[in-house]
């Protein structure tokens, strides 16, 4: 709880920035010498793949131990290249690696484990450290990209500006509770309409992945590359990690449900997945949070254990604080309502146009979420436990 008092006085706990939230500040772009071996391999993914050279090359890397690696941030870039190679080995074609070879598998696990994450690629790796500034004006540019043009990196570009654009809510939060504490409904409600205000400059971002990312390159390519090893047909028992461990291992693929700024908004808003119905969902976002930084994990196990904004809010007479309050989660609906249509766009129609060419696909097959959930069902259901969240204003 001391923590919390003023979490964003310790920025370096919880590697959380004032001005750009979860969002890794300033990536490194080079490695100490002895590991650019991983950065340029991961950099030339997609030429390799294309020329048939990749899986080669990967069998080529030298043994390294991780011992020389300093800090967060190189860490960070090490695991982020690490899994970007991990992820084309595994799905460069049709024929899928059961074995992860032990020089990327041993320094990826070792890794991982400094960071509190996954040997798989996760969000905070090709979202939150994959970018650049490109120029002087604030052109951006993705660190490392996966076939399929510049699909995965409008896909990834677009999603991180989306996070910046949420994160101007995350310097409230020590306002909001201080506001708490101090019984301040003035405070409070000004600090309400910075949150709505974020997720609304969040929605108008969003629209941008009409125009960065293509439909049918995001379905026919990037997704496999995004894909897990866990409740995943073509990898049944999960991935063996040479030199780590003697059996195969399952992890999720990549999500977004790794976002720690949604999860963050939740918590704080008091929004929970708690009847049978989102059980599942609740079950999922829950175990997303061990694919997340630790230090964004124990950020968000801060504010979910702190006194309730939403309790104090529904106990006051304050008509106003909860129109302030309706307005952050009447924002965070539109969010993910119009998330709901851009997934219907880029994956249901894609799913199904690709059926009609085939038999139906039967509703059992659905499309499966990188969590093995059926994805839409998830993500309906968090949509609508947000709608349920809104306070009665009579
Ligand atoms: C082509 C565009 C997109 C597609 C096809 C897409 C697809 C999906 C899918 C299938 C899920 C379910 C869980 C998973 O498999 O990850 C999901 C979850 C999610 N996506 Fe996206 N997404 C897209 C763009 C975005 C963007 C730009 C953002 C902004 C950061 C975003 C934020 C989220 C979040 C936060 C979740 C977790 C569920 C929630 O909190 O509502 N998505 N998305
Ligand atoms: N068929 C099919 C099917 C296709 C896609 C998915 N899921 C999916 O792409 N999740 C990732 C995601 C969702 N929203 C956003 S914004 C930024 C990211 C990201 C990322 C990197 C991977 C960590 N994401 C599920 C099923």
């Amino acid at each position: 709880m001391a923590l919390l008092e003023n979490p964003l006085g310790h920025p370096e706990k919880f590697h959380i920035s004032k001005d750009l939230g979860f969002i890794l500040e300033d990536p490194l772009e080079e490695l100490p010498d002895c590991y650019q071996v991983w950065v340029r391999l991961a950099k030339n993914l997609p030429s390799l793949i294309q020329n048939g050279q990749f899986r080669e090359e990967v069998k080529q890397l030298p043994e390294l131990n991780i011992s020389q690696l300093q800090g967060h941030k190189e860490q960070r870039l090490a695991h982020l290249a690490l899994a970007v190679i991990t992820m084309g080995y595994v799905w460069q074609d049709s024929e899928v690696m059961q074995v992860l070879p032990r020089k990327i598998a041993v320094p990826f696990c070792e890794i991982s484990k400094q960071l509190g994450l996954p040997p798989i690629m996760v969000y905070a790796d090709c979202v939150l450290a994959n970018w650049k500034k490109k120029d002087p004006s604030g052109n951006m540019d993705t660190l490392f990209a996966f076939p399929g043009g510049d699909c995965s990196k409008g896909f990834f570009l677009v999603s991180l500006l989306v996070e910046k654009a949420a994160a101007s809510a995350i310097g409230v939060i020590p306002d909001i509770f201080e506001a708490i504490k101090s019984k301040n409904v003035e405070s409070l409600k000004e600090s309400l309409r910075t949150v709505a205000s974020s997720v609304h400059k969040a929605i108008e971002v969003f629209d941008l992945v009409h125009k960065h990312v293509n439909p049918n390159v995001f379905f026919d390519t990037l997704r496999i590359y995004l894909s897990g090893w866990k409740n995943n047909p073509l990898l049944p028992n999960g991935l063996i990690y040479e030199g780590v461990w003697e059996t195969p291992k399952m992890f999720c693929g990549g999500s977004a449900a790794q976002s720690s700024i949604m999860q963050c908004f939740d918590a704080l808003l008091g929004i929970q997945h708690s009847s049978a119905e989102e059980k599942t969902s609740a079950k999922f976002l829950e175990e997303m949070r061990n694919y997340m930084p630790s230090s964004h994990k124990d950020f968000l196990e801060a504010v979910t254990s702190s006194p309730s904004v939403r309790d104090f809010i529904i106990s006051s007479d304050d008509i106003k604080l909860k129109k302030d309050y309706n307005e952050c989660v009447k924002a965070l609906v539109h969010l993910r309502s119009y998330h709901l249509q851009v997934v219907a766009k880029y994956i249901i129609n894609q799913s199904n146009k690709q059926d009609n060419a085939k038999e139906k696909k039967s509703s059992d097959n659905q499309e499966k979420g990188t969590g093995g959930t059926n994805l839409m069902t998830f993500l309906k259901t968090v949509r609508n436990t947000t709608e349920k969240a809104l306070l009665k204003e009579s």
